[in-house]
């Protein structure tokens, strides 16, 4: 195969998956790591070929529970463990964020670009102080790491502001009356954000601003709305890296403050992560301990990384890197796993797979918001759906809910 069809085939697989996590973090804070962690594959799960789509993304996973749990049903499936249940979701690791960078320092608002279509962030913070604010490496504690947590919101929110101040005056003389337009205006500025006119509204309701014109709004009210609608349309969870190193993790109590925070050791579990690929242990992402394997003789080195790797996953009930993953998914974003079946009593699609796919849908979903993630002519051929669960029927506005295993009926499953 010639190596730009390859590299569409790649891109075009990346596409495949809707739910993009970026990751965000200074220079020498553990962001590669983190993102070489979560990104590599171990025996268990993970029969995707390609890891790492780009140089800057890659396939990572969250965890659920499979729905072979609720019917306890045993199947083999390269993505359920145990009735754990791993579901590919797209890791971007965005570059360039230093002090500044909405002014053009470093590599500008480039790394803008990348957290743009992110859903959720993930901001890589060295928690033990040992990375100053410019990335030098200084003597743990020396530097306080909640300056890190500050500019990079800051970052976000003068951007925002940017983008929205650059068109304020003109956007305002258009609009002298009706709070509709207002509304579709501002979310036209930000629609390159995956911010939609819903969230704009929310926001504005939310400050009571509908009552004002724009021409009215003061700095003030143009600072909080900015920050308001980052806020809710790119929530941050803190992954408070390096606090392995930490002697008291108190300082993730400062962070909780402001976003939530989960102490991590990507170190860790990149070294857990390698060892269970090389046959070493037995061990989960996401699972507070590991297990060598029975009859496997460690060398020196390898025993003393392990040892080292047990009191690290103890000290933090576990690495924190999968359960960055997971939180970021389920408790900000609040998605909910759904699982389309072809053939709701044997919970299989046609070639008899059971529970072949799981897909990451928005609260709120509907039966048709399923199929439109199939395949779009699904959604529009869409007749009815079959709770495999029930074994109702159901129509197009059916609410998913967690867990749910559904059989699309449309005119073209017929057809
Ligand atoms: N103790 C400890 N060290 C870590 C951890 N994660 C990363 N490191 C170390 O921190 C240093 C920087 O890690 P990188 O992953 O290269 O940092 P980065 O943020 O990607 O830095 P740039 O590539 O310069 O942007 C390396 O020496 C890592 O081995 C961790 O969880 N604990």
């Amino acid at each position: 195969m010639k190596l730009n069809t390859f590299g569409i085939l790649i891109r075009a697989y990346a596409r495949l998956f809707c739910m993009q996590i970026g990751l965000l973090g200074k220079t020498n804070v553990g962001k590669s790591t983190f993102f070489s962690a979560a990104t590599q594959t171990t025996a268990q799960i993970g029969n995707y070929p390609f890891t790492t789509i780009e140089p800057n993304m890659g396939i990572a996973y969250v965890k659920t529970d499979c729905a072979c749990k609720h019917f306890a049903i045993s199947h083999i499936h390269p993505m359920c463990v145990n009735g754990t249940r791993y579901i590919a979701i797209k890791l971007i690791d965005v570059a360039g964020l230093v002090p500044g960078a909405h002014e053009g320092k470093g590599l500008g608002n480039k790394f803008l670009d990348d957290a743009r279509t992110s859903e959720v962030l993930i901001h890589v913070v060295d928690a033990s102080g040992s990375t100053d604010i410019q990335g030098q490496s200084v003597p743990a504690g020396t530097h306080d790491p909640l300056e890190d947590v500050k500019f990079v919101e800051e970052e976000f929110d003068q951007w925002m502001k940017q983008i929205l101040q650059r068109e304020w005056q003109k956007l305002a003389r258009e609009l002298e009356s009706k709070s509709g337009k207002v509304i579709q205006a501002i979310a036209q500025r930000f629609s390159g954000l995956g911010i939609d006119e819903y969230d704009v509204e929310y926001v504005i309701h939310n400050l009571h601003l509908q009552s004002k014109k724009p021409n009215e709004w003061n700095e003030d009210d143009l600072v909080l709305f900015v920050k308001t609608l980052r806020k809710r349309t790119k929530p941050i969870i803190i992954a408070a890296n390096k606090s392995d190193l930490c002697h008291d993790l108190s300082i993730l109590d400062e962070f909780k403050k402001i976003h939530p925070t989960i102490a991590c050791s990507a170190e860790t579990e990149l070294l857990l992560r390698k060892a269970t690929k090389n046959g070493l242990i037995d061990y989960l992402p996401g699972e507070k301990s590991f297990k060598i394997k029975d009859g496997i003789n460690l060398n020196p080195p390898q025993q003393k990384a392990l040892e080292l790797a047990e009191k690290v996953v103890s000290k933090l009930g576990g690495t924190g890197v999968q359960q960055t993953l997971d939180y970021a998914c389920f408790d900000l974003l609040k998605l909910i796993t759904v699982f389309p079946v072809e053939d709701e009593t044997k919970l299989s699609n046609k070639n008899g797979e059971v529970l072949p796919d799981a897909k990451l849908l928005r609260l709120g979903a509907t039966a048709r918001d399923l199929a439109k993630s199939i395949h779009q002519d699904l959604a529009k051929g869409f007749l009815f759906a079959i709770d495999a669960k029930t074994k109702q029927r159901v129509g197009a506005d059916h609410q998913l809910k967690n867990g749910d295993v559904l059989k699309i009926v449309s005119t073209l499953s017929r057809g």
